[in-house]
């Protein structure tokens, strides 16, 4: 992936935020000359194909405890591949339609507040 991010080498220890993600997606895209390709149709389609591939990780396993303590390192990889691919599709697809991915998040989750007041919630 272009934009330096091979050289990042405490990447694992550092906090990325969707604007650097962004950035580095649309490197990608263009050092690869497929921003021709990445409309927001093809993006939310590629998205859902990747969730799809995200489902069938938890395919048919029953339910699963969290912090999945039964799974191989290997499946967590492969677990945290998917999201990936879904998470770097939709920052990508909201950069494409001009939205503030971050901003309209926070925003959501101040409505959601509203929305939902603790102190009725009764689940
Ligand atoms: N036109 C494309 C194709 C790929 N990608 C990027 C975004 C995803 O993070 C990843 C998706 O790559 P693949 O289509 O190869 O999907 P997988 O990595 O899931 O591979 P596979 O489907 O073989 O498991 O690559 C992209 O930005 N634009």
């Amino acid at each position: 992936m272009g934009g330096g991010g091979e050289d990042r080498a405490e990447e694992g220890v550092m906090d990325v935020g969707l604007k650097d993600l962004s950035k580095r997606l649309e490197e990608f895209a263009r050092a690869r000359d497929w921003e021709k390709y990445h409309s927001p149709r093809n993006l939310l389609l590629a998205m859902i194909g990747e969730v799809g591939e995200l489902s069938e990780i938890f395919q048919w396993r029953g339910e699963v405890d969290k912090g999945l303590p039964n799974w191989e390192e290997a499946e967590k990889e492969h677990l945290g591949e998917e999201l990936s691919d879904v998470l770097l599709y939709l920052v990508r697809l909201a950069d494409i339609c001009g939205i503030d991915l971050g901003d309209a998040a926070a925003k959501k989750i101040v409505k959601n507040a509203v929305k939902y007041p603790a102190n009725k919630a009764a689940y």
